[in-house]
C-alpha cells in the first residue's frame, strides 16, 4: 500500500499549484532532509523512522529503476521557485488495470494547496499516459486531511481495512480504502465549471456520437433515416445523441445495440473526426469513431435501410449537411 501524509486540511482559501517532475538520484538529499519528521513518517506505511539518509537513496534508486521498467512513477513536487517540497507518485498494477496512489509534502509547506494541486495534477497524467481505469488510495482513518483531500479530488470510498506501517512496530492500523476511475475524473470536469448564461437566441448544442463501421473489404455502413423523421431518406452514420452521465463511447455501444443489434466493446471505437454543424433548430456537435471489430450482424432494428459503402462512393449517398466536410476525411484514411 502506499502511504499519505497531509496535515490538516489545505485550506480552501488557498489555491495550490504543483509541478510535478520524474524523481532523480540528485534529490535524495533533499527527499531526506524534507521526510526525516516523525509527523511525515507515522502516516507512511513503508517509512521507518528515523528515516536514515541511505534509505532515502536506495528508496529514490529504486522509483528511477520502476520508472525505467514501467512499474511506477515517482514525481518530486515542485514549488513555484521549482524547489522540491515533496514527493507523489502512482505505482501500477498492470494485471488490475490499476495503480496506487501515495504523496507527502514536507512540513514547511503544509497547509498551502500543494497536496490537492499535486493529486490533481497527477490523475491527469496518470489517466493520460497510463493503461489503467482505476486509480487506488488507501489512508490511515485517521488521517482526516487526507480522506478529505481524496474526496475533494473525486475519490469515493471502497472499504476498510487494517494495515501495518513500519514506523509503528507492531501497530496494525485502520485504514480506509479510496478509488476513481477515469470516466468518474472525466465527468467530475465536465461536470464543475459554472455553466456559461447563454444568450437569449443561442441554439442548443446538441452532442451526438456517431460511428462509421468499416468491414473488412474497408466499406462503411450506412443507415438511411426512416420516414417520419427528421432528414428522413438522407444516409448517416448509425449513433444517436448521448443520454445523461454518458460517455460518447458508451452511448455508442448501446446505440449499435439498439439500432443494429450488434455488440460493440468500449475498447474497439476509436476517436476520427468531428462534426460541428449549426442546423436551424439547434447546432450539432458530433465525434465520429471508427470501429473494425463487432460481434454479430447489423440488421435494421428501427426501420432504416443500411447499405455497406465503399468510401469512394460515399458521395452518391445524399447525406445531411454536417456530414458533408468528414467524407473526404475518411476517403483519404480509408
Ligand atoms: N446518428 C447520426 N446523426 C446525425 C448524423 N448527421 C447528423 O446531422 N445527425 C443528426 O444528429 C441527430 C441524431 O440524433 P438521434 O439519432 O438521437 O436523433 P433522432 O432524430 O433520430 O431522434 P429524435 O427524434 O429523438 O431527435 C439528428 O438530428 C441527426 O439528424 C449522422 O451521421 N449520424
Amino acid at each position: 500500500m502506499r502511504g499519505f501524509c497531509v496535515p490538516d486540511s489545505a485550506t480552501r482559501e488557498t489555491v495550490g499549484t504543483a509541478v510535478l517532475r520524474p524523481l532523480q538520484q540528485e534529490d535524495a538529499a533533499r527527499f531526506h532532509q524534507l521526510i526525516n519528521d516523525w509527523d511525515i513518517c507515522r502516516r507512511l506505511p513503508e517509512a521507518p523512522f528515523p528515516y536514515p539518509l541511505e534509505t532515502a537513496e536506495a528508496w529514490v534508486a529504486a522509483a528511477v529503476a520502476d520508472r525505467a521498467a514501467g512499474r511506477a512513477h515517482e514525481f518530486a513536487i515542485l514549488d513555484a521557485d521549482g524547489s522540491m517540497i515533496g514527493s507523489a507518485g502512482l505505482r501500477l498494477d498492470a494485471a488490475r488495470g490499476s495503480a496506487a496512489l501515495g504523496y507527502w509534502i514536507g512540513r514547511r509547506f503544509w497547509r498551502r494547496g500543494h497536496a490537492g494541486a499535486a493529486v490533481a495534477e497527477l490523475l491527469h497524467w496518470g489517466f493520460a499516459e497510463l493503461p489503467i481505469a482505476t486509480i487506488e488510495a488507501t489512508v490511515a482513518a485517521d488521517n482526516a486531511a487526507s480522506i478529505a483531500l481524496l474526496e475533494r479530488a473525486g475519490f469515493s470510498p471502497t472499504g476498510r481495512g487494517h494495515a501495518k506501517f513500519i514506523g509503528q512496530p507492531g501497530a496494525s492500523l485502520p485504514v480506509m480504502r479510496y478509488a476513481i476511475t477515469r470516466e468518474a475524473l472525466a465527468l467530475r470536469h465536465l461536470a464543475a465549471p459554472e455553466p456559461v448564461a447563454a444568450p437569449a437566441a443561442a441554439k442548443p448544442l446538441v452532442l451526438v456520437a456517431a460511428c462509421a463501421l468499416v468491414d473488412i473489404e474497408g466499406r462503411i455502413l450506412l443507415a438511411r433515416r426512416p420516414p417520419g423523421k427528421k432528414m428522413a431518406g438522407l444516409w448517416e452514420f448509425p449513433g444517436g445523441k448521448l443520454a445523461p452521465g454518458e460517455t460518447p463511447e458508451r452511448a455508442l455501444v448501446r446505440e449499435m445495440e439498439e439500432e443494429l443489434g450488434i455488440l460493440l466493446r468500449e475498447e474497439d471505437v476509436a476517436p476520427f473526426a468531428f462534426a460541428s454543424h449549426a442546423y436551424d433548430q439547434f447546432h450539432l456537435l458530433m465525434p465520429l469513431y471508427l470501429a473494425r471489430r463487432w460481434s454479430g450482424t447489423p440488421e435494421p432494428r428501427e426501420g432504416q435501410a443500411l447499405a455497406w459503402v465503399p468510401p469512394d462512393r460515399l458521395d452518391e449517398y445524399p447525406m445531411p449537411p454536417a456530414d458533408r466536410p468528414l467524407l473526404p476525411l475518411l476517403r483519404d484514411f480509408l
